[in-house]
């Protein structure tokens, strides 16, 4: 049977100022695939399916849906045309329940008499949420009691209940768990097989061969090609994004323990309700600890613990010298990073520039303030090491891809000249290149003899770059795994569930 087309995108065009952002991008899309949209961090990738998709406006060319011309006004309107997108970043909303946040916009379905029949709408997003197996969600709770992964399960069901034609999945995999990027597979596959169009964009080459039919590659911009996700292997797709043939290893190749030295950190005791219970660990200098478990395991907030920012902690948190790190100005002051899994909320000032966001802690620690000159010098170095791709450091940190967001906050720390770097989900959205440069710099940290903390749901990740590794469940240190050449996914996996 011939292929449909669902998405027909002629000469797609968008420019930020002296960006082009994607570049006449022509492609089309058939019912009844998922479709990988791949290519390098700032290659176009959410720009095209933002535009598709209502959260900006198309800069030139045309979409054509299903046989209707479309230019949607913003993300309801794009829903309404049967274009839906569950995001990079958040994608819910703060001061909304979780009901609220599925049905906003659509919010006319429950009218009546001009009067909300708010005791339907709380009926259906519950019958909605169980009915995807997401039953410990509850309709009627403010959505800020959720953490990162469940808004981001909640954003799956807002984005597919009313059976969108074309559903975008942006890089959404690395923010979920192994359980959560089950059931967001589950659905896109839904949506392959009731003959609807999924376009998957994702760094994890292995997931887009797993997962897709066909995948396009995008460069600067630019369209590359169209190949069929059969006839290619990870290390074609690679040369294709960069445009050149890529070196074959990643992680550490290294099986030596030996450079750990003192404690820089520890945690003794520590709890946080419904987080932590009794959690103790030591890091030490020169070292590299990584920190696995399922969703609910408490492992994100072990981060926030030891980088003084957790809310209602008890126990001890303090440096190898005895020094209290109780709360955050004192991990600043005492040389501690910390990079967060929410990027965008926690991590990044995000109204603010690079150079705002690279130099905030390293201007607090300095004696005597730089000029605006030297200031500028300093973000420009650190943001080069990191290869962010930018206009100039005077640019909205929010104006930057999701991957080059990334790449601002460990520039940052990398600036501070921080000892202790604790990074939660490091790679998070980074692409193949930059996180091959993330693992070095990682690996030459802990030569200089740094201590670092890596809290992952990237199992091979774990394996690859850690001396030790503590697996988490229930809020407890379920195991722990010294680095070896024999350690399996499975060794972790038995840990956790
Ligand atoms: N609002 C904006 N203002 C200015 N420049 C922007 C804006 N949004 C995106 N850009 C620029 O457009 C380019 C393409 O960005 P885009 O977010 O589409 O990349 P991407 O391929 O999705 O990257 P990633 O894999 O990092 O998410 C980048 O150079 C980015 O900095």
């Amino acid at each position: 049977m011939a292929k449909e087309i669902m998405l027909h995108a002629v000469g797609i065009d968008k420019r930020f100022g002296p960006t082009h952002a994607v570049d006449h991008v022509s492609l089309d899309f058939y019912k009844g695939e998922i479709h990988a949209l791949i290519g390098e961090n700032g290659s176009g990738k959410s720009t095209f399916t933002n535009m598709l998709t209502g959260i900006i406006t198309i800069g030139g060319g045309t979409f054509e849906l299903d046989g209707e011309k479309i230019a949607p006004k913003n993300q309801v309107d794009a829903n309404h045309h049967g274009a839906a997108v569950i995001v990079q970043e958040q994608g819910t909303l703060d001061g909304l329940t979780v009901a609220e946040n599925m049905f906003l916009g659509d919010e006319d379905q429950f009218m009546s008499k001009g009067i909300k029949n708010t005791a339907a709408m709380y009926k259906k997003a519950q019958e909605l949420l169980d009915g995807y197996g997401l039953a410990h969600i509850k309709a009627t709770d403010p959505i800020e009691h959720y953490n990162f992964e469940d808004r981001k399960l909640v954003e799956i069901v807002k984005s597919t209940w009313f059976k969108p034609k074309v559903l975008v999945v942006d890089e959404t995999t690395t923010a979920l768990s192994q359980s959560g990027r089950e059931e967001l597979f589950r659905v896109m596959r839904d949506v392959r097989d009731d003959n609807r169009t999924v376009i998957f964009i994702s760094h994890d080459m292995g997931e887009v061969l797993e997962m897709s039919d066909t995948i396009s590659i995008l460069r600067d911009g630019e369209f590359i090609k169209t190949v069929d996700a059969k006839e290619v292997d990870q290390d074609g797709l690679k040369t294709l994004m960069v445009g050149r043939k890529m070196s074959e290893h990643y992680y550490r190749e290294d099986y030596d323990q030996s450079l750990a030295g003192d404690v820089a950190i520890s945690m003794k005791d520590v709890s946080v309700p419904g987080q932590l219970e009794n959690l103790s660990l030591e890091l030490h200098k020169g070292e590299i600890l990584g920190i696995g478990g399922l969703s609910e395991c408490g492992m994100h907030e072990v981060g926030k613990a030891l980088f003084g920012a957790s809310y209602n902690r008890t126990g001890e948190v303090k440096l190898g010298d005895g020094t209290p790190i109780d709360d955050i100005n004192a991990a600043i002051d005492h040389s501690i990073a910390y990079a967060s899994k929410d990027r965008d909320n926690e991590s990044l000032l995000i109204a603010d520039t690079i150079q705002d966001n690279i130099t905030l802690p390293s201007l607090r620690k300095m004696k005597k303030p730089l000029s605006p000159k030297h200031e500028r010098e300093f973000a420009e170095k650190y943001a080069k090491q990191m290869s962010v791709k930018m206009v100039g450091v005077s640019q909205f940190v929010s104006a930057l891809s999701g991957g080059n967001k990334q790449k601002v906050v460990l520039a940052r720390w990398l600036g501070a000249e921080s000892d202790i770097l604790v990074l939660d989900s490091p790679t998070r959205g980074i692409d193949i290149k930059v996180k091959a440069d993330i693992y070095n710099l990682m690996d030459e940290m802990r030569k200089q003899g740094k201590a670092i903390l890596v809290i992952s749901e990237e199992i091979m990740e774990l394996i690859g770059m850690c001396d030790r590794i503590l697996v988490m469940k229930d809020h407890k240190v379920a195991g722990e795994l010294e680095r070896s050449r024999d350690l399996t996914e499975n060794d972790l996996i038995s840990l956790m569930v």
